[in-house]
């Protein structure tokens, strides 16, 4: 149902939009409102036209919650515009600066079909320039290892023999899950990987 009403409040295309933080946070909030608004009248037309109370602060959070996928939508609509520079998010892994190799991984050995929502946003500021550091906030399993395990790759120039990356795990298990997921899709990428402690970075460097 959620789906249907967002079709109908649709904003302007990517494309044509540049937006600061600020307004980005103003159009959610506006597309959010939209949708209670929706809802409160549906409500009041099945109620035989008696208005619905204004929904408290705990409420609208967690009605908020529940139409989490439309907000992230929304954002998803907009040009992401981090420090000065501005990204349009990405709707397939072609439209990103990644060689040929890391793309018919990512469609050959992992059958992924296009970018999940935080890789279509943060995919963008990693692979172009300026090449800002970035943080980045999503539910488990949304994609993020992908994010940064691009994000190594695509720097990497593989006709240099030497340490060119590190990608740092607060555990063992979780640096070897990271490991054999770049192992299994960068399977025709001339990259060398290792795995190790503290002991093994003085070894190779
Ligand atoms: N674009 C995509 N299309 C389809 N599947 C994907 C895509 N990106 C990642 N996946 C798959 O979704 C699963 C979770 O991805 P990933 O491990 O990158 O998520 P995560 O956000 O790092 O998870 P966690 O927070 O648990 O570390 C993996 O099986 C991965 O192969």
């Amino acid at each position: 149902m959620a789906r249907t009403r967002r079709a109908t409040a649709a904003p302007a295309p990517a494309a044509t939009v540049t937006m600061t933080p600020a307004a980005m946070r103003q159009a959610i909030a506006e597309g959010v409102n939209a949708i209670l608004d929706e809802r409160a009248a549906a409500q009041q037309a099945q109620n035989g036209g008696i208005g619905v109370q204004a929904a408290p602060a705990a409420h609208y959070h967690l009605t908020l919650w529940q139409y989490r996928d439309a907000v992230v939508d929304l954002l998803w609509r907009y040009e992401v515009t981090a420090g000065d520079t501005p990204y349009t998010s990405a709707a397939r892994f072609e439209d990103l600066n990644i060689s040929h190799e890391l793309l018919k991984g990512l469609y050959v050995a992992m059958q992924f079909e296009r970018p999940s929502k935080v890789q279509s946003i943060t995919l963008p500021m990693i692979l172009s320039p300026l090449y800002k550091s970035l943080v980045a906030q999503a539910h488990n399993g949304s994609g993020k290892t992908t994010c940064f395990a691009l994000g190594m790759l695509s720097r990497v120039d593989p006709k240099m023999a030497a340490p060119q990356a590190i990608c740092i795990c607060p555990t063992r298990e979780l640096a070897i899950q990271n490991y054999s997921f770049i192992l299994d899709w960068s399977f025709n990428v001339l990259v060398e990987f290792r795995i190790g402690d503290s002991g093994c970075l003085k070894e190779m460097f």
